[in-house]
């Protein structure tokens, strides 16, 4: 008995070994691999059957149990039929009174393993040795059952000699191989998995433009993945066991063993940039060293990771280059104020027309805030919300006309635009573009008040007079207030001229357009028509003409008191007098001539009256 144990072991260590070889042979074509495992465990059913214990003619019992439900177990569907039907085949030839008895305990082991096997995949039943033995034990219990329907005295032979040791034997042998078994299995899995991690990893390095390399400390290479055409794959082979020395220049060997000589110290990963010079000349390398974490050969190592960024330093210089010619070309540009700026309004760059329109010098404004150099204290919010717009949105704030201040506080009026500028790898800045445009400014004011003013005594000229003797009628029309006209000519201005010249007369005319000014309140218009003509119109005098009327000759008569007062012209004393006429302004009722004419009227009888007097118009006079 002892013997047929030892045998049996053998058999199934050799099953063991055979299927596991089997499963590696063909791991590219499962199903072939499985359709030998089905003739290795059938086959081994047959070694067992053919020296058998024999309790009676064509009464036998060996293994076969035990190797069939692990072939259907750890086997599946295909190997445990292509067994089963191979032993059952061999049990059926060998014939006998335990032929029937023999088939059906094959069946029901091929059965039951098969049972075992989705139980563990469909409910995660385990394959450990307890299980196993428990499995083992029920399924032999069966097959002792299906003893039992053997003629009497053969079962009660088994029963009474055999039974026992079977039950006790053949369970801890079906472990035994479910946990030998197991981990064939489990070692297939290992190296299925490893296989296809390789796969992976020859594919990845194939793919990508970077070389992976596992250096020891020294810098020496242990392993390199990279693609064929790579750099650092030039004579892969060959470079095993090199150090970085004899690939890299000195500089950039020694650089990059202490950079991986700190990466082992450290633990974390460190990078740094190198050249490599090739034949099509040189190359820009980013190196990335990791710690692998374990050891290789039995030595610390750390892994290389070296990508070629030859286009993008490339793309980087080409990038500085430009952006330098472009600030130098700004830099010296006149007239043109370049400043650039960062999103919180930081200065970084002032060319040296800035300098003359601002009056701050680059290095006074560089670092400074928008805000505080040129932004008047008004614009400061709306100016921060325009610049976090654009810095947000991209979108470029709308040129335009702005009034700026100088270093001394003085405004400046430029004509300004703005340039979001979005570098890849900087941080985006604003460039502002001022112009000068001051002196139009004041060209624009010098032409508006030609226009508008006499130049000889800075008073409204005719046409500023009429528009404030149309708002003052507009006025008048909603209030009901009442103005006056007042038109003030001088007396004998012509002689004047005549006796003392022009430009005494020109003295006087200033003269008398201070005086006049200086007879009314801050509201009324003081106009010179042209010639000795003064137009005096006095607003709000009430909304009864009478008292109107009253106001405006109150007015009219401390004109000419202040006119008569006596003058220095050109060191010559001088006595002036002059004539007015007065028409009242009230509504709508008459057009801006209509009014000049009637105090041109009014005027003409105070001369007719003698002069040095005021004459008010009366309508019903004409
Ligand atoms: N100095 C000077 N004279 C001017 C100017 N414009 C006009 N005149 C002169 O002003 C004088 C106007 O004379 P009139 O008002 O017609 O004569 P008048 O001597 O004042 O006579 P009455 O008004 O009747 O008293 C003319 O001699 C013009 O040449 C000016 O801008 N400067």
């Amino acid at each position: 008995m002892f013997v047929e144990l030892v045998k049996g072991a053998a058999l199934l260590l050799a099953l063991c070994f055979l299927h596991g070889a089997n499963m590696r042979l063909w791991r590219r074509h499962p199903r072939v691999g499985k359709a030998f495992s089905g003739l290795i465990f059938g086959g081994i059913c047959i070694v067992g059957m053919l020296s058998p214990l024999t309790i009676s003619p064509g009464v036998i019992i060996d293994a076969r149990s035990v190797v069939l439900c692990m072939a259907g177990l750890f086997g599946g569907t295909t190997v445990a039929l292509i067994a089963g039907v191979l032993s059952a085949g061999w049990r059926l030839w060998l014939g006998g009174a335990g032929a029937l008895v023999g088939v059906l305990s094959i069946t029901t082991c091929v059965a039951a393993g098969l049972a075992y096997r989705y139980a563990r995949h469909r409910w995660r039943l385990g394959v450990g040795i307890w299980p196993l033995l428990v499995f083992g034990l029920l399924l032999h219990l069966a097959v002792v059952g299906l003893f039992q329907a053997l003629p009497a005295e053969v079962a009660a032979r088994i029963n009474e000699t055999v039974a026992v040791p079977y039950l006790m034997i053949f369970p801890v042998a079906t472990a035994l191989l479910g946990v030998l078994l197991r981990d064939v299995e489990q070692r297939q899995a290992t190296d299925l998995a490893l296989a296809g991690s390789a796969a992976r990893l020859r594919a990845i390095t194939q793919a990508i433009p970077d070389a992976l390399v596992v250096l020891d400390a020294q810098g020496r290479c242990m392993e390199l993945f990279s693609r064929d055409d790579g750099v650092h794959a030039a004579g892969a082979p060959q470079r095993v066991g090199q150090r970085m020395h004899d690939m890299l220049p000195f500089g950039e060997a020694q650089r990059l063993v202490q950079l991986l000589q700190d990466t082992l110290a450290s633990g974390t990963p460190h990078k740094l940039e190198y050249t490599v010079y090739t034949p099509s000349g040189i190359r820009y390398f980013e190196g990335r060293v990791q710690s692998l974490g374990t050891q290789v050969n039995g030595q610390a190592a750390v892994l290389f990771l070296a990508r070629d960024i030859t286009e993008r330093w490339q793309a980087q210089q080409a990038l500085h280059e430009s952006e330098l010619r472009f600030r130098s070309l700004l830099l010296g540009i006149p007239s043109v104020s370049v400043q650039g700026y960062r999103a919180d309004g930081t200065t970084t760059y002032w060319n040296k027309a800035s300098e003359e329109l601002y009056g701050y010098t680059e290095q006074e404004a560089l670092g400074k805030n928008l805000l505080e150099l040129i932004i008047p204290e008004p614009m400061h919010e709306a100016v921060a919300t325009h610049v976090a717009h654009m810095f947000s949105s991209g979108e470029p704030i709308p040129a335009g006309e702005l009034r700026l201040k100088r270093k001394d506080g003085s405004p400046v009026d430029v004509f300004s635009s703005h340039a979001y500028v979005n570098v890849p790898g900087q941080e985006p800045e604003m460039f502002c573009i001022d112009i000068d445009i001051s002196r139009r400014k004041a060209a624009e004011e010098e032409a508006r008040r030609l226009a508008l003013y006499d130049t000889l005594t800075q008073l409204p000229n005719r046409r500023l007079l009429t528009d404030r003797l149309e708002q003052v009628m507009a006025a008048s029309s909603r209030s009901g207030q009442i103005a006056a006209t007042l038109f003030v000519d001088l007396d004998h201005f012509k002689a004047l001229n005549d006796s003392r010249g022009h430009a005494v007369g020109d003295l006087l005319l200033r003269e008398v357009a201070l005086r006049l000014r200086a007879c009314v309140r801050e509201q009324d218009t003081v106009a010179r028509l042209g010639g000795d003509e003064f137009i005096v119109l006095l607003q709000s005098l009430g909304q009864d003409p009478a008292e109107a009327t009253s106001k405006a000759r109150t007015v009219g008569e401390s004109m000419l008191a202040a006119l008569r007062a006596p003058y220095e012209l050109g060191g010559q004393p001088y006595h002036c007098e002059a004539s007015i006429g007065v028409s009242l302004v009230s509504g709508h009722s008459q057009t801006v001539d209509e009014v000049l004419r009637q105090a041109d009227n009014a005027m003409y009888q105070a001369k007719t009256m003698g002069r040095n007097r005021l004459h008010v118009y009366l309508a019903d006079a004409g």
